[in-house]
């Protein structure tokens, strides 16, 4: 690969003191320039697709950006050298790095061994320690910006997304942007931080050993969506990787650990890494985990790497014939651990493994749970039991053997006392007060007023009324109740027929509807078809873009609305569904799942 391309009609010959001598690539930002300062020394010029308003506000939150980036210092870093923001296009002038991109090596030449994994991992994690050690954060860590220089992996592009969102020119989550390498947290907009990048650095190494986007290459949203509720196989890392390459990929940025944190694990006395890496790497490494200075940068030369090669970067070799100039450490040729021993790729290059698609193999989050009070619908026959109260249930009432008032009883002469029953001589055959009167007939209700002549009548009657109010509380209350949860409609007068609890599908669901949910916050969006069949404690759900059909089950519900738990195969995600119907006729389908609302989505349905 030639040093840089020409350059082309319109590109600038020279930009402030720099001058251009060619073009490096063309990134989502701008054009990348190779150019020499004054001294003759090589820079690459990112020459940035931003006008900055006049505001001095705006150049100020630009510039300041960069001045964080400035003090990180590092071998594993392609160093901030000058920012400009007062001409009329703004540019970035870095240090330039003398190799491909990880995303151009991996394309070109296919998965990398563990040996080039476990580099990768210490010198960019060694990067991102000291990019953060100095108050600065990266934001857009990707293959793209990992250069593979012949002394080790450097990382490029540091401060620029920051500098370009303090001036709202590239906003986070943005759905033209790739968000392969985004953090959750980045996606949804909410709480992010220097972990963003630590989720970006398990990416974009599981991107190196497996020469796939970490998530997927379909559509932004489902990439989205995989990286928002699906864990990644790790099964292409070495085990002593595995463990903290899933630790870095945690949904939840408190969950991860820390650059520093990382550098302790990877560099820990005991584990075999410390010993494959170079010196001056190590040294680096431990002094950010322990956060001491680190010491002056020395060159990556692994401990008994082969002859280095050639100065030129590496081109895209056929395989017939070694790579001379690939870089020692992360081309095609051999690598060679700290023992001596080669434990890098080897020559003639691997074969890029037989990957199976990226799967997904867990879903974030287990099946929802249905909230502790929710009531448990168990089989129809419990579910019918009658309830004299009709919903929503009035403030439970205490048992009558608790009451201090006695309970005035049904029969003249067995109150609980003498005084009780020369009160209910005059005054009983009323219902006791728990009872609803409503629906007693008046007839009846006069009658429960007549003075009975005998205790004999007095029992009649009293017979007479018991029966004859149990017929109405089952006329009244139970049978619409019955025929609801058969999923008939309720009887005129009943009242609110939508707010009646089911246990069963009721009619008005019956079934299949159609539509595409959405989660706003993500610019996320996914089709849904949903099947009700009347009658049934169950329902079926599928999402036809992921492939995943699921079973929804009532927890609770009402003639109106549906409370069910989602169990879902992967790349699907289990979680609580509420479906509503709604005045036009459609149904709102709504997904959540505890404790992280920014994860919902929801969609109008409608039947078809
Ligand atoms: N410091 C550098 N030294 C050498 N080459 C570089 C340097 N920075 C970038 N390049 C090269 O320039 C090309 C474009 O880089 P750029 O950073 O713009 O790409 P990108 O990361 O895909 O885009 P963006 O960051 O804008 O989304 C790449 O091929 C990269 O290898």
């Amino acid at each position: 690969m030639a040093e840089a391309l020409p350059l082309q009609p319109g590109d600038p010959r020279g930009l402030g003191e720099y001058e251009i001598t060619g073009r490096l690539g063309v990134g989502e930002h701008g054009a990348v320039f190779l150019g020499r300062d004054r001294s003759g020394r090589k820079v690459a010029i990112k020459l940035l697709h931003l006008r900055l308003s006049g505001e001095p506000a705006a150049r100020d939150r630009f510039a300041g950006s960069f001045a964080a980036a400035r003090k990180v210092s590092g071998f594993c870093v392609a160093g901030i050298l000058d920012a400009d923001v007062e001409g009329g296009r703004p540019y970035v002038v870095s240090e330039w790095v003398d190799g491909p991109s990880l995303l151009q090596l991996v394309a070109e030449e296919g998965p990398r061994g563990d040996a080039v994994a476990e580099r990768l991992a210490v010198g960019t994690a060694v990067a991102l320690a000291a990019i953060h050690r100095a108050g600065a954060v990266h934001h857009d860590f990707k293959p793209a910006n990992v250069l593979l220089g012949r002394d080790g992996p450097r990382v490029s592009d540091v401060a620029v997304t920051p500098a370009l969102d303090a001036v709202d020119a590239a906003p986070n989550g943005r759905v033209s942007d790739d968000p392969s390498y985004k953090a959750p947290e980045q996606l949804s907009g909410i709480d992010i931080g220097p972990a963003a990048d630590v989720f970006a650095w398990g990416a974009t190494l599981l991107y190196a050993v497996t020469a796939r986007p970490p998530f997927g290459d379909d559509a932004p949203t489902e990439v989205m969506q995989r990286i928002m509720y699906d864990d990644p196989d790790l099964s292409a890392f070495p085990e002593y990787l595995r463990g903290i390459v899933a630790e870095a990929l945690a949904k939840d940025p408190a969950g991860r650990p820390t650059p520093a944190g990382l550098l302790e694990r990877l560099l820990d006395e005991s584990g075999p890494l410390a010993e494959r890496m170079p010196e001056g790497l190590v040294a680096e490494g431990r002094a950010l985990a322990r956060g001491t200075t680190p010491p002056q940068p020395q060159p990556q030369t692994a401990p008994a790497a082969p002859a280095a090669p050639p100065a030129a970067p590496p081109p895209p070799q056929p395989p017939e014939r070694p790579s001379s100039t690939a870089p020692a450490s992360f081309g095609q040729g051999a690598q060679t651990g700290g023992d001596g021993s080669s434990s890098g790729d080897p020559w003639p290059p691997e074969e890029p493994a037989e990957l199976t698609r990226v799967d997904f193999p867990l879903p974030l989050q287990s099946a929802a749970v249905p909230p502790a009070n929710a009531p448990v619908h168990e089989d129809a026959a419990t579910q019918a039991i009658p309830s004299v109260h009709p919903r929503p249930q009035p403030p439970a009432q205490a048992d009558p053997a608790d009451r201090t008032e006695p309970t005035p009883h049904l029969i003249p002469g067995m109150g609980a006392s003498r005084d009780e029953d020369e009160r209910n001589s005059t005054a009983v055959l009323s219902l006791p007060p728990e009872e609803p009167r409503r629906g007693v007939p008046g007839a009846l209700d006069r009658l429960t007023r007549l003075r009975p002549g005998n205790h004999l009548l007095g029992v009649a009657l009293s017979l007479t009324i018991g029966v004859l109010v149990g017929v109405a509380i089952i006329a009244l209350v139970l049978l619409p109740q019955w025929r609801d949860d058969a999923g008939g409609s309720p009887g005129p007068g009943a009242a609110p027929p939508d707010d009646r609890p089911v246990s069963a599908v009721p009619d008005g669901f019956s079934g299949t509807w159609k539509g595409t949910a959405v989660n706003p916050s993500r610019g996320a969006s996914f089709p849904i078809e949903v099947t009700f069949t009347a009658g049934e404690k169950t329902a079926k759900a599928v999402y036809p873009r992921s492939h995943c059909t699921g079973t929804l089950t009532l927890t609770e519900g009402t003639n109106r609305q549906l409370t069910m738990a989602l169990a879902i195969p992967k790349p699907c995600t289990n979680g609580t569904v509420q479906v509503s119907r709604q005045p036009d006729g459609t149904l709102q389908y709504a997904w959540s799942t505890p404790g992280q609302p920014q994860l919902g989505y929801q969609g109008k349905l409608t039947r078809g």
